[in-house]
């Protein structure tokens, strides 16, 4: 599927109907859930299709369920495909230069090359900034971390809907020139670039992870 008739499906794409499903009406059992969230591997290079726009949306809705103390809604979601990925590019290349003069160095034309076509490794990209209140119960960090739980759940609610996924942030995510391409306060954050796509290889197998050095029961 080409990226236009990506977009044309978007269009005419209506809203997933998305219900409640708890535990005990879920067709899944929990040993398969647990199974499948174990099996998430992020994935770089991805392919079309994307997402449609009802997809995008779902998952967009899953995320904003996270964990939010006094539900401030500490997130927003930027959606950037086809010629906008150029547009983020040029400001990418536009942070590595300032960043680059700061540190008295100069951008080779392969350094030039990689940054400006960093956000053409998937078709789309859902950026998710973290949007900073000041709260006398919810200090800045809480914030932080609900919006880290959105990018998480838009990962799973985006894997669910047949797509893959990495988790990208990178040295120049928070760079004035980033900032200001998505419009985002001093105080907020670029928390996620989620890139978004069909990967043309299989995820990997998970090694088994011990978690007995990770954990301590207490009672
Ligand atoms: C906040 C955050 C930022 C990340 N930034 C990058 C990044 O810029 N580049 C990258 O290759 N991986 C980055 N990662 C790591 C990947 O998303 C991924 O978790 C890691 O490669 C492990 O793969 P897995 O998710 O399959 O276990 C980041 C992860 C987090 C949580």
């Amino acid at each position: 599927m080409t990226e236009s008739n990506n977009d044309d499906n978007a269009k005419n794409d209506k809203k997933l109907a998305v219900k409640n499903v708890t535990a005990t009406d879920s067709p899944l059992a929990a040993e398969t859930l647990i199974g499948w969230i174990n099996s998430r591997r992020s994935m770089g290079n991805l392919d079309a299709p994307a997402p449609t726009r009802a997809q995008i949306e779902a998952a967009i809705e899953c995320a904003a369920t996270a964990p939010d103390h006094k539900k401030l809604n500490p997130w927003r979601f930027i959606v950037t495909q086809g010629e906008a990925r150029n547009q983020l590019g040029h400001a990418l290349l536009e942070a590595a230069q300032e960043k680059a003069e700061q540190e008295g160095e100069v951008l080779s034309e392969k350094d030039i090359k990689k940054t400006q076509s960093m956000p053409l490794r998937a078709p789309l990209i859902i950026t998710v900034v973290t949007k900073i209140q000041a709260h006398k119960k919810v200090p800045p960090f809480e914030q932080m971390l609900s919006a880290g739980a959105a990018v998480q759940n838009l990962i799973l609610a985006l894997k669910a809907q047949g797509f893959s996924t990495v988790w990208r942030t990178g040295l120049l995510c928070n760079e004035p020139a980033v900032k200001a391409y998505f419009d985002v306060g001093s105080d907020d954050y670029v928390t996620a670039f989620v890139y978004t796509g069909t990967s043309p290889k299989n995820a990997p197998t998970r090694k088994p992870i011990d978690i007995e050095p990770l954990v301590r029961f207490e009672s």
